[in-house]
């Protein structure tokens, strides 16, 4: 890469730091070298150390900003504490936190125990939280009024309920209600959600290939006839960190090519007898994608 090429201006975040969790792959990668490529100042957040090391030699190779990288699992308090404290250090301010961290497993409802319900509540919920709160009380509280401050925090377009994220998608409901209350009780620091649709993004690649062929085709029931790309979610990410977005808090602003507004009907059922787990795990079409392409084939 030998540059990225942003929509926005070069000196947007010029002075700023920002915080990314995930900076190491996917959407949090992208965002990390749009931001740079505005001038930001960075600490990337995420469990392993190699792939945020790549990032940043990546960065240092097309732009001159501080990158700092922090081996964190935002599970876990006590770290996520020592890590706020060590970027305070290292940068002396925080102007903003997305907090993109996050993923979890495939599974029906019924095969999840607790401890497998717990690992994705806490990977999209519980983190997100403990790394807001940590920021907003080492750093933005005592800064308010100040400058313009924000948090965006990473959900999912998971309205109405998904076969086989009912964990995750249980996480993602409560970050956006945690993204509403905090724009309230932080004001006027502005705290956002923002929710991916299906994103070819490098994440996929942690999914069994079955799975990700039937996800790449997915792209029929989207409005756009496409899956999305990871600058599309890293720029929506750069806008509400600018001042174009200083009037945009407790929002929640969709990047999925209108999908849900598709009105897709899910199939219903438990476990294997479900058509979308059959597809997912063998690698067929959904019966209901096949039956909608049927019914669109059929009015033309
Ligand atoms: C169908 C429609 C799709 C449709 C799919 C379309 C999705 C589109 C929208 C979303 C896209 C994305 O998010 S893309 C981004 C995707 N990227 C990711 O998901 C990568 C991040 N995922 C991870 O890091 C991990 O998988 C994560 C879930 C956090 C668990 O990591 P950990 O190392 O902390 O945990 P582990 O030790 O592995 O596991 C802890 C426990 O969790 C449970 N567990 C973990 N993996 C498990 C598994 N594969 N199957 C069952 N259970 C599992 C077990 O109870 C484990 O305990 P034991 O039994 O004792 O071991
Ligand atoms: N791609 C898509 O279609 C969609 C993605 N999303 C969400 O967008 C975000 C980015 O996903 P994407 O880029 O696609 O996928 P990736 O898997 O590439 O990104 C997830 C990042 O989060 C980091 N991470 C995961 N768990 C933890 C943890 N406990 N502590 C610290 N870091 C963690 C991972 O790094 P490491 O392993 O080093 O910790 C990784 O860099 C995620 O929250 C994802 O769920 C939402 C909707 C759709």
């Amino acid at each position: 890469m030998n540059s990225f090429q942003s929509v926005f201006r070069s000196d947007l975040f010029q002075g700023q730091t920002i915080v990314v969790t995930g900076g190491g792959s996917g959407i949090g990668r992208c965002t990390a070298h749009e931001l740079a490529s505005l001038g930001a100042d960075l600490a990337l957040v995420g469990r392993k150390i190699e792939k945020l090391e790549t990032v940043k030699a990546e960065i240092a190779q097309t732009c001159g900003v501080k990158v700092s990288i922090h081996s964190c699992d935002i599970r876990e308090e006590e770290k996520v504490t020592a890590t706020v404290a060590e970027i305070l250090a290292e940068h002396g301010k925080i102007d903003h936190l997305i907090n993109n961290a996050g993923g979890q497993f495939p599974s029906p409802l019924s095969s999840i125990n607790a401890k497998g319900w717990e690992t994705v509540v806490r990977n999209n919920l519980t983190g997100g939280f403990l790394m807001a709160r940590e920021v907003f009380n080492q750093y933005m509280v005592k800064n308010l009024g100040k400058t313009d401050m924000s948090i965006t925090n990473i959900i999912a377009d998971m309205w109405n309920g998904m076969p086989g994220m009912g964990h995750s998608g249980a996480a993602r409901a409560g970050m956006l209600n945690f993204s509403e209350t905090a724009s309230l009780e932080w004001a006027p620091v502005r705290v956002n959600a923002v929710a991916p649709g299906f994103i070819a993004s490098s994440g996929m690649d942690t999914y069994p290939e079955p799975m990700k062929q039937t996800i790449m085709q997915l792209d029929k029931t989207i409005p756009l006839q496409r899956l999305g790309l990871e600058a599309e979610v890293s720029g929506v990410l750069a806008f509400l960190c600018s001042p174009a977005a200083s009037f945009i808090s407790g929002s929640c602003i969709r990047v999925d090519g209108a999908a849900p507004n598709a009105r897709r009907i899910w199939p219903v059922g438990t476990g294997k007898q479900n058509p979308v787990f059959n597809s997912f795990h063998l690698g067929g079409v959904p019966e209901v994608i096949q039956r909608r392409d049927a019914e669109r084939a059929g009015k033309k």
